[in-house]
């Protein structure tokens, strides 16, 4: 069963998507390995790179419709308005882009003054996703975050009143944070009449200030068992709130999935423009490089400061598995057979024997999924299905 009912959100997916990295931060999150810098001094430069590299890179859509433009980072929301438009005439300009397209721009709560939000309510830009983690000072203070808690609210005040397609990020099994304050900070966005939210577990990541005050004993490391509590939490308090649980980290009231994520999640095409953005062709992947002055000046001799990896059927499949178990769409086993042949199909039950025994999985109208229980385990579940 589809459960994608709106049918402006299927035809809108069906076109192809530009991600633009905005690699500039007021200041680093202890848990961030995104890629950012926080002295804006290259900003103009960067700027003039993206435009660059967007009007280098429009044969790779010439046959194609740009249905999502999504502003990434780092913090997008450090842009001025008339900078976000000149990056975004330039897609206008060098690509075909479909009448309504969904423009996101990702923003952090210390800078949606009311200007500001009065601003980008009179630009293009059509979808919010705002970072708010959190309304504990507590936690946000861990997390070393630019805003603090009485910010994260009042942005939300009145971003819902000029925009209608907010998403709002929250993290989950912060050391500390016990599960009423977590689940007092759902009940918080969904006091605003959010319509999505995208949820993340705090992840250590390697070589972060938060792996290194973990190890010093600074900060107390992170609870397994408690942000998987934490995560049924969210998936009961949402569900009750009438969202779907479309994708492991993505809640959407009906109407309002990204199209963005959705295009990603369905294998469709997107180029990634700016400093350690990726893209992929259908065919193949590729990123560029991560570090801005280097960026910069491969673009200004006009050359693509790029890697590009082919994928193989094995990485293909693999990469179908992965992304369809974390998407209420599953994984057709029609589409295994299609496109990977019925050799795939039969690997693919044998694996997951264990699995659909152990109720993690289960298969509903010829797709394999991920039970409730299963759900957590996601991504470990489908690293035991792929073809090596
Ligand atoms: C890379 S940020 C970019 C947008 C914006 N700067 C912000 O902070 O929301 C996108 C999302 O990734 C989340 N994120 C980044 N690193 C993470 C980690 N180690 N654990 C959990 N969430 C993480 C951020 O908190 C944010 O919600
Ligand atoms: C998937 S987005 C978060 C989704 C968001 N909360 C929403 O629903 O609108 C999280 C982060 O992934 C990174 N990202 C997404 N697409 C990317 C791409 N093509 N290249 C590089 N980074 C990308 C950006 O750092 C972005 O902030
Ligand atoms: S989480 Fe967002 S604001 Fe924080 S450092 Fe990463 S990109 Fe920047």
């Amino acid at each position: 069963m589809n459960l994608n009912t709106d049918s402006n959100h299927k035809e809108r997916v069906d076109g192809v998507g530009i991600y633009i990295h905005i690699p500039f931060c007021k200041q680093a999150c202890f848990y961030c390995d995104f890629h950012f810098s926080t002295s804006l001094k290259k900003k103009d430069e960067l700027i003039d790179a993206l435009i660059v590299e967007l009007e280098l890179r429009k044969s790779e859509f010439e046959n194609d419709t740009v249905a999502t433009i999504y502003f990434g980072g780092g913090t997008p929301s450090l842009l001025s308005l008339e900078e976000i438009e000149t990056i975004l005439k330039a897609v206008y300009d060098n690509y075909s882009v479909i009448e309504n397209p969904e423009i996101t721009l990702e923003a952090n709560p210390d800078d949606l003054s009311e200007t500001k939000i009065l601003e980008l309510a009179k630009s293009n830009i059509n979808r919010l996703s705002i970072g708010v983690q959190s309304f504990f000072e507590a936690d946000l203070k861990l997390m070393n975050r630019a805003h603090n808690a009485t910010e994260a609210k009042h942005c939300l005040e009145l971003a819902t009143q000029y925009f209608d397609n907010i998403s709002v990020d929250l993290i989950y099994g912060i050391p500390g944070a016990t599960h009423e304050q977590w689940q007092e900070n759902i009940q918080t966005v969904l006091d605003f009449n959010i319509p999505h939210i995208s949820s993340y577990a705090l992840t250590v990541e390697p070589k972060t200030a938060l792996a290194t005050l973990i190890k010093k004993g600074k900060i107390e490391d992170v609870d397994e068992v408690h942000a998987e509590a934490q995560f049924h939490m969210l998936i009961n308090q949402l569900k009750e709130a009438g969202f779907i649980h479309y994708e492991l980290s993505n809640f959407s009231k009906p109407g309002y999935f990204s199209i963005n994520n959705s295009a990603y999640w369905k294998g469709k095409k997107y180029i990634g423009i700016g400093p350690s953005a990726h893209s992929f062709s259908g065919e193949s992947r590729s990123w560029n490089i991560s570090n801005n002055s280097k960026y910069i000046q491969a673009i200004q001799l006009k050359t693509l400061p790029s890697e590009i990896e082919i994928l193989s059927v094995n990485d293909k499949y693999n990469e179908y598995v992965m992304t369809g178990l974390r998407t209420i769409w599953g994984v057709s086993l029609e589409t295994i057979v299609a496109v990977f042949g019925s050799d795939f199909k039969t690997y693919i039950l044998a694996q997951a024997d264990k699995y659909l025994n152990e109720e993690l999985l289960y298969i509903e109208d010829n797709n394999l999924k991920v039970t409730t229980k299963g759900k957590f385990l996601s991504d470990g579940i489908a690293s035991q299905l792929f073809k090596i």
